[in-house]
């Protein structure tokens, strides 16, 4: 494979002077603890917000956004350097097509990956969603269960929730921060169920939440900073999410054959298969065949006897 191009993150110096500062500092705190590549997986439902929050991590549109249909028809990874770091984000297709968790999507993101075997590991999970909903409901429980069956649940080690459209007003009279904590609470609690942590590993998979407003519309702050209702700066603290997460002393996930060839969702029922068959071989089909051949016995006798 022909060596990547990594450009310079020169678009770091779009964002106000405040924001870069913080942004270099936990640069060289990665760096003073010997991380100098970080690679994020971003992953959720289609139209969340994605490219999006790519392009606002990167400060510039470097993957295409729409509103009206679905634009990541494969996965994309952007690259960036910086002071001997390099970042890679790699954006990914919605999950969902039809009402269905869309397999084929999953195997798309493995299969991109794999032109990175053995040569990276994924450092953190970015999880979207939109802060502005309402209700979690099976689907998305399924969507946690196919990235759990498809990575390992050890990927939600190095994950976090990222919720956009964070600059919303609450219903219902509402405080902003209850309103985020019910919302991150309910998907923590989808995310527990579908990638099977049990109360016990609660603590062992201590699973951040950080806020989003991608919208150009966005509150800023004295500083020219994009801020959230609460007034927190949202880029860096983002970025000093990510930071903790590929800091968190858990092993990032290694892009090996196993990860790459591993099962698909849809793929797990597949073992049973010669299970199934043999149960019903020997306690259906036989027992039928057993009581056809003791009845033709029978009626031999009586009618011709
Ligand atoms: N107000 C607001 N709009 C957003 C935000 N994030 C994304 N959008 C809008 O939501 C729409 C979808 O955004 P994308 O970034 O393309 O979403 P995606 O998840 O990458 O979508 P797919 O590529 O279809 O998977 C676009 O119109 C964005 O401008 C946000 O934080 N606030």
């Amino acid at each position: 494979m022909a060596a990547q191009l990594i450009k310079e993150w020169t678009a770091i110096q779009q964002f106000p002077a405040a924001t870069q500062e913080k942004l270099v500092n936990l640069l060289s705190k990665l760096k003073t603890q010997n991380v100098d590549t970080l690679t994020i997986l971003v992953m959720g439902k289609g139209g969340v917000g994605k490219s999006s929050t790519v392009n606002s991590i990167i400060g510039e549109r470097v993957v295409t956004v729409s509103a009206f249909q679905s634009e990541t028809p494969r996965p994309v990874m952007v690259s960036r350097s910086r002071l001997g770091f390099t970042l890679n984000i790699i954006d990914t297709p919605g999950l969902i097509e039809g009402g269905y968790v869309n397999d084929q999507v999953l195997d798309t993101i493995k299969s991109f990956l794999g032109r990175f075997l053995m040569t990276k590991t994924i450092d953190v999970l970015l999880y979207v969603d939109r802060l502005d909903a309402y209700r979690v409901d099976n689907l998305d429980k399924q969507i946690v269960k196919a990235v759990t069956e498809s990575f390992g649940k050890d990927i939600w080690h190095r994950a976090m929730i990222v919720l956009t459209h964070a600059q919303l007003s609450p219903p219902d009279a509402l405080s902003y921060e209850e309103f985020f904590s019910r919302r991150s609470e309910s998907l923590l609690k989808c995310v527990r169920q579908g990638a099977r942590i049990s109360k016990k590993e609660v603590q062992n998979f201590a699973i951040p939440v950080a806020l989003v407003e991608n919208s150009g519309r966005c509150n800023k702050n004295d500083n020219d900073e994009k801020i959230l209702p609460t007034g927190t700066p949202w880029i860096t603290s983002l970025v000093h999410t990510i930071t903790d997460v590929a800091l968190n002393g858990k092993r990032g996930i290694l892009i090996d054959q196993k990860l790459i060839e591993g099962p698909n969702a849809n793929d797990r029922g597949k073992l049973f298969i010669p299970l199934i068959l043999a149960f019903q071989y020997l306690f259906v089909i036989k027992p039928i065949q057993k009581l056809i051949k003791n009845d033709v016995a029978k009626e031999n006798k009586s009618s011709w006897a």
